[in-house]
């Protein structure tokens, strides 16, 4: 399912919490949405989920507005931190629901994660512990088998080992039954290698969205002695700087050309690639927000 945003923005009395978000995401996919605390994360998976309206613009599903429509939501599972303390049914009630009301949902997939999880399934869910319903919420998610499954900070609770489970279940689901998986997380170091694109919400603002392959290709880290570092970035777009003593290493955009790694290196220049985590970070560094030297 082909989920679209276009300029979409959302307040909260006076506070912007998203603004003219725009982007396209595509069936078999695994997208990474990243982003500070308060940056907008759940205000936006909320809006693809259907929870609420967008003041402005408009979310469309397979060309469709998802609001109050069956059909499209039937095939949209969000998965979040769910309060489990009123809840004295146990896991084999979950299932019954599930299997009544997502139309994708596979139970011996869901009995076969429970087992994994270490969960009981007669035993009533308020009585688990906070990984255990993580892992619970987990189960459901992945189970459902929704053609767009959401998950938003849902695997927080989990330690992890757990947590492993769940990461390599993502890329086994993406190769068995192909659908649009969203993950929202602060665990960025990892969860990289999880997604295949990656979306950047600063301020409720979208300050990047691009392949994680673009990513990590069209940046670097240059390292080496500050004044022949300084020398050899001037020009290029500067996101972040760290300096020791007087050795200075550099993130800059942009992919090198062959001519500038073969000067780096005559200048004895150490050029590394950036993580996710690093790009994270320093984008969203306010004095770092795309600083041009
Ligand atoms: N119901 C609400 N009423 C008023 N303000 C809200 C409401 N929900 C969210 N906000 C505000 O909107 C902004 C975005 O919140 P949101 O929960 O989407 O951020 P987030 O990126 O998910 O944050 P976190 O990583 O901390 O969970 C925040 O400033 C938050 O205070």
């Amino acid at each position: 399912m082909k989920i679209c945003a276009d300029n979409v923005s959302m307040q909260f009395k006076t506070h912007n919490a998203l603004t003219n978000v725009s982007f396209q995401l595509e069936s078999g996919k695994t997208y990474g949405l990243i982003g500070r605390n308060g940056a907008g994360k759940t205000t936006l998976l909320s809006l693809l989920a259907s929870c609420r309206i967008p003041d402005e613009g408009l979310i469309t599903i397979d060309g469709q507005d998802p609001f109050e429509n069956t059909k499209v939501m039937s095939r949209v599972a969000l998965v979040f931190e769910t309060d489990y303390s009123d809840s004295h049914e146990p896991v084999t009630d979950y299932f019954d629901f599930a299997e009544r009301y997502r139309p994708y949902f596979d139970r011996a997939y869901a009995e076969d994660l429970a087992a994994r999880f270490k969960l009981p399934l007669d035993r009533p869910v308020h009585k688990f512990s906070k990984g255990m319903q993580s892992a619970l919420n987990v189960t459901l998610g992945l189970a459902s088998r929704s053609p767009v499954t959401i998950f938003d900070e849902a695997y927080s609770g989990m330690d992890a080992p757990t947590r492993e489970i769940f990461y390599k279940e993502v890329v086994e689901e993406q190769s068995r039954h192909p659908r649009t998986i969203i993950l929202s997380t602060h665990l960025v170091s990892e969860m990289d290698y999880l997604f295949d694109e990656v979306l950047i919400l600063h301020h409720g603002r979208l300050i990047l969205h691009d392949s994680q392959e673009n990513l990590v290709s069209k940046s670097a880290v240059i390292t080496g002695s500050a004044g022949i570092v300084d020398r050899f970035t001037t020009g290029m777009k500067v996101f972040g700087t760290e300096q020791l003593g007087g050795t200075k290493a550099v993130k800059v955009m942009g992919q090198l050309t062959h001519d500038q790694l073969a000067q780096a290196e005559d200048h004895g220049l150490d050029v590394s690639s950036v993580t996710l985590q690093d790009l994270f970070i320093s984008i969203t560094e306010e004095e770092n927000v795309h600083a041009e030297r």
